[in-house]
């Protein structure tokens, strides 16, 4: 079954300032959904407002056309990676993969150089290792979403392809939305790719867009 998670009536203000205004998104089943932006234009706000852990005016969030407040109480429906490490550092991988009812073999066979980690703690792997085992379980899970913020920050180039790859097999069994600032990696595995500048996100339909709205200077052979 395809489901749909559709965003829209977003007004979210800090103060006087307006950050988001006008935004409409869409995500499916076996679909990838960049979002990028310039820093501060409010790409983790947004995920956070879809999330349901941050408070706005306004906001139109729909599972299957049902309106959600608090998806982050559904983990069947949401699973979202924060920018930030968010898996206490005393826990075991052992006990990390029974909390989210994950096969570590499954892991291991992917990433062999957590075979003689089982038993280890979290905080005794490095920040990209770490990272990779949260970016890991967030797209296992079982749920209909799954929103990544900055996944590939911090990871080596080879660890961005696995993890780029693993994204794209698991895309078959649900939607990704994912912003990070190596804009190529998202637009090498992305369906679609919206653009938030100034409160308003843009469906991008031909890549030179990225640059008209002040994004990134795209070398001429990614145009071509
Ligand atoms: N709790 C808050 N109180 C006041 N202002 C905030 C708060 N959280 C975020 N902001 C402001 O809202 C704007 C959007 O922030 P947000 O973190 O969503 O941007 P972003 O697009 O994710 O940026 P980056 O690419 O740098 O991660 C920024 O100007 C930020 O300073």
């Amino acid at each position: 079954m395809k489901n749909k998670l559709e965003v829209d009536s977003v007004f979210l203000e800090f103060g006087n300032r307006r950050i988001l205004s006008d935004v409409y998104l869409k995500c499916e089943t076996d679909k990838i959904i960049g979002l990028l932006g310039r820093n501060g234009n409010g790409k983790t706000s947004l995920m956070n407002i879809i999330y349901g852990n941050l408070n706005c005016n306004s906001k139109s969030v729909r599972f299957n056309g049902e309106t959600n407040f608090k998806a982050y109480k559904k983990p069947e429906l949401l699973m979202y990676l924060p920018q930030f490490n968010f898996i206490p550092g005393s826990l075991s991988l052992k006990r990390i993969f029974k909390d989210y009812e994950l096969d570590f073999k499954d892991f291991e066979n992917r990433f062999p150089f957590y075979k003689s980690k089982y038993k280890s703690s979290f905080q005794s792997l490095s920040g990209g290792q770490r990272r990779i085992v949260e970016i890991y379980i967030i797209s296992k899970s079982k749920t209909q979403f799954v929103i990544l913020d900055e996944p590939f920050s911090h990871l080596s180039p080879i660890q961005i392809e696995e993890v780029k790859q693993f994204i794209l097999e698991e895309k078959t069994n649900k939607g990704f939305l994912i912003t990070d600032h190596m804009y190529q990696h998202v637009l090498n595995i992305s369906d679609d790719i919206y653009v938030l500048a100034n409160g308003k996100t843009h469906l991008i339909k031909d890549i030179i867009e990225i640059q008209y709205l002040g994004y990134a200077n795209l070398n001429i052979n990614m145009i071509k």
